[in-house]
């Protein structure tokens, strides 16, 4: 299987030179040219295996230049007692007869972001021996709070690697920002842009295409790479948690094998829900694809209407990790929906950059609506959901994924459409102490970490270990910078 850049499907390349490039050179995204299919039998067949199978099973088609016996021990390591907590990795919960959480916020930063960010490390490292790159990969990452953390982690000490994350100043939880600049690890670096996250985003793919930059680094011996979800690697191993949550569903006789299923899915960047998408191509059966948004709706008013706006107010919401204007992935979409035009999507993205607006034409608007629906949600409802779901449900959650519940309550009201759902659930609650703890009436907020020990004791529920291990932490990175200067940043880390 050969991958394509969303923007000129000319030039084709192995999935390992996907995976190390991160990024097309002409700004396009990498994409599979075909899906793999899952039949019913191998649908059966995933049923009774466990997440570290499942991941092998789902991705060995997509990564031709990589053995199953690679793959398996990538997954033994990534998805281990030590990086996850729970048995089943991305445990889904049963919130009522038909609605069911995915939980993805069991790894080491306790965001969905490790379910990719701790294989990618792996797909990567073997990518470059596999291409014989002996260059050092300094992976950029431009975060809105979850994935930075989550590949510093993943990328801390690995060899053949350096990693350099851009987020948002006074654009990120506090939590967020702690567990990002105590980061430790000899080949990480951190700082903070004056801005918002596309501010941190824009910048980050102007360095990529930066040819001076770029050829400057090769002379020092780097190339760059991505671990944000413009990268393959990121996506291919989110795929795999919808496949396990639908076998999971049929191994637990909530639904039949073959029934179909909604999924709501809190998106800023659209990694997130694409992947399902692609789980829907391969044969999940994937009725409704529901994508929740904060105040941000451009995604909201984009898959109602088929109009792309950027051109609207920024909010700075609790829910952080989705304040995004600029959606990456919704460029794969595009290429998808568009029946691989190159071409087209290209004319939708040149208009992004001129003038911060397109809008699709009728045949992608007409699959559109076939496969989304959209929704959003404000901060004041998103703490009405955390209040309701913890008094009648006693179940913690986080702003993101309240965004989503309540989207699915929206959609379910509007539609009627009562199919058995799966809410994508990205974060732990302790991650964002303050919004819950005033979602849940507490005004009188304790400092630091001393919050977790708040919300602790308030709701009887244990911090995960990675977030309580924060307190003390020595703080390694207070660095700020402007979007205009993140090249100075790469500069200066990679001396
Ligand atoms: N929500 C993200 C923003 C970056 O998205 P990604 O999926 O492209 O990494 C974050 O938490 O940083």
């Amino acid at each position: 299987m050969y991958y394509v850049s969303t923007r000129s499907k000319n030039h084709r390349l192995t999935a390992s030179q996907a995976i190390a490039q991160g990024l097309a050179v002409d700004g396009g995204l990498l994409t599979p040219e075909v899906f793999p299919k899952l039949s019913h039998n191998g649908l059966k067949t995933l049923t009774d295996m466990s997440y570290q199978q499942r991941a092998v099973y789902v991705m060995n088609p997509y990564l031709e230049d990589f053995t199953a016996s690679e793959l398996s021990s990538f997954a033994t390591k990534a998805y281990g007692p030590d990086k996850f907590d729970a048995r089943e990795v991305a445990p889904v919960r049963t919130v009522d007869g038909n609605t069911h959480c995915l939980e993805l916020w069991h790894g080491p930063t306790c965001a969905f972001k490790d379910m990719a960010l701790q294989m990618l490390p792996h797909l990567l490292s073997a990518s470059l021996v596999k291409n014989d790159e002996k260059k050092t990969a300094c992976i950029l990452v431009a975060t809105s709070g979850d994935t930075g953390k989550a590949a510093l982690e993943g990328f801390r000490d690995v060899d053949g690697t350096r990693i350099l994350v851009f987020y948002p100043k006074d654009g990120v939880s506090a939590i967020q920002q702690l567990q990002m600049n105590t980061q430790e690890g000899e080949n990480v670096g951190v700082c903070s842009v004056v801005g918002n996250f596309d501010d941190a985003q824009t910048g980050v793919k102007k360095l990529f295409s930066d040819e001076k930059l770029r050829a400057e680094l090769a002379g020092r011996g780097y190339f760059f790479s991505s671990a944000n979800s413009i990268n393959w690697g990121r996506v291919l191993p989110q795929i795999v948690y919808y496949v396990s949550a639908y076998c999971d569903l049929v191994k637990t006789e909530k639904i039949q094998l073959g029934d179909p299923v909604n999924v709501c899915v809190p998106t800023g960047n659209f990694g997130n829900i694409l992947a399902g998408y692609y789980a829907g191509q391969m044969g999940v059966p994937i009725r409704k694809f529901i994508c929740a948004s904060n105040s941000n709706n451009v995604l909201t008013d984009f898959l109602r209407t088929g109009v792309y706006d950027r051109n609207r107010r920024f909010y700075n919401t609790m829910s952080p990790s989705m304040d995004i204007l600029i959606s990456s992935n919704l460029e794969r979409m595009l290429y998808e929906l568009s029946g691989s035009s190159d071409g087209e999507v290209r004319g939708y993205m040149d208009q992004l950059a001129e003038k911060g607006r397109y809008e699709v034409g009728d045949a992608v608007k007409g699959k559109l609506s076939r496969y989304f629906a959209a929704g959003f949600c404000d901060d004041a409802q998103t703490q009405r959901v955390i209040a309701r779901m913890w008094n009648e449900h006693k179940y913690l959650i986080d702003p993101h994924t309240a965004v989503a519940f309540d989207v699915l309550d929206q959609y379910r009201a509007e539609t009627g459409d009562d199919t058995a759902a799966i809410v994508v659930s990205t974060a732990s609650p302790f991650k964002f102490c303050d919004s819950v703890l005033g979602a849940l009436g507490v005004t009188d907020l304790r400092e630091g970490t001393d919050i977790l020990g708040q919300l602790s004791e308030l709701t009887g529920v244990s911090a995960p270990a990675p977030l309580a291990g924060l307190a003390g932490k020595e703080v390694r990175f207070t660095d700020n910078t402007t979007k205009d200067h993140m090249v100075d940043k790469v500069l200066e880390m990679l001396k």
